[in-house]
């Protein structure tokens, strides 16, 4: 699919940011209100496996599960429309994940900063095979460090001190806003 062929309002749309920020919880909301089609990518990942992420990094490593990621990943930007699409928290790092999502999706970053962040590791930290055996200092490095890569989207939604359904909400008016002007 060629995607200068799609309108602004085809085009799928992707959720990027660090673990934990709500990517998934966020992007179901969004779809639901859209009436669109919600694609998570750790789930496509996890039926390609038939394992939770974890598992796949504990039996075959990372590189498998990114080699697999960037497939997934790259295949649903370039052959999808119109759907709502959550990624894992590292997927930005890959190159190609950035280029497939940012020539044909709408890339919307969902940002949450680092003191909001850390109350939140509890829900988080035993299914996260990244948080695994690091201390708190060294996760705030990693939260740190990724920053850069999420800073290249096409738009940025502040979530600190918002429920999803405050954040879903408000991405939902602001596409459709968008949608109106384009
Ligand atoms: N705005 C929010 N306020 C409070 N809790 C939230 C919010 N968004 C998500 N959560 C909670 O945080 C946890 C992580 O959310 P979620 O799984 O959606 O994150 P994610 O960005 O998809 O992470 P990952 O990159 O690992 O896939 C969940 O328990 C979810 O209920
Ligand atoms: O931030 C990460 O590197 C990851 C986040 C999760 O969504 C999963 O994609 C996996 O656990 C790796
Ligand atoms: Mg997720």
């Amino acid at each position: 699919m060629n995607s200068h062929e799609l309108s602004i309002r085809e085009k799928n749309i992707v959720f990027i940011g660090f673990m934990g920020v709500g990517k998934t919880t966020i992007g179901k909301r969004v779809a639901e209100k859209l009436y669109r089609s919600f694609i998570d990518a750790d789930d496509e990942i996890e039926k390609a496996f038939g394992m939770p992420p974890k598992e796949v990094f504990e039996k075959y490593g990372e590189k498998t599960f990114r080699d697999k990621e960037r497939e997934i990943i790259t295949h649903l930007c370039t052959e999808q429309k119109l759907h709502i699409i959550s990624l894992g928290g590292g997927a930005f790092m890959q190159e190609e994940i950035r280029k497939a999502c940012l020539e044909n999706c709408i890339v919307i970053y969902l940002d949450l900063s680092w003191e909001h962040w850390k109350d939140r590791i509890g829900l988080i930290i035993d299914s996260r095979p990244v948080l695994q055996g690091r201390s708190l200092d060294e996760i705030e490095e990693l939260f740190y460090k990724r920053q850069e890569y999420y800073e290249v989207h096409h738009s940025k939604m502040e979530t600190d001190e918002q429920d999803p359904e405050e954040v879903a909400t408000h991405i939902v008016d602001s596409l459709k806003l968008a949608w109106e002007l384009y």
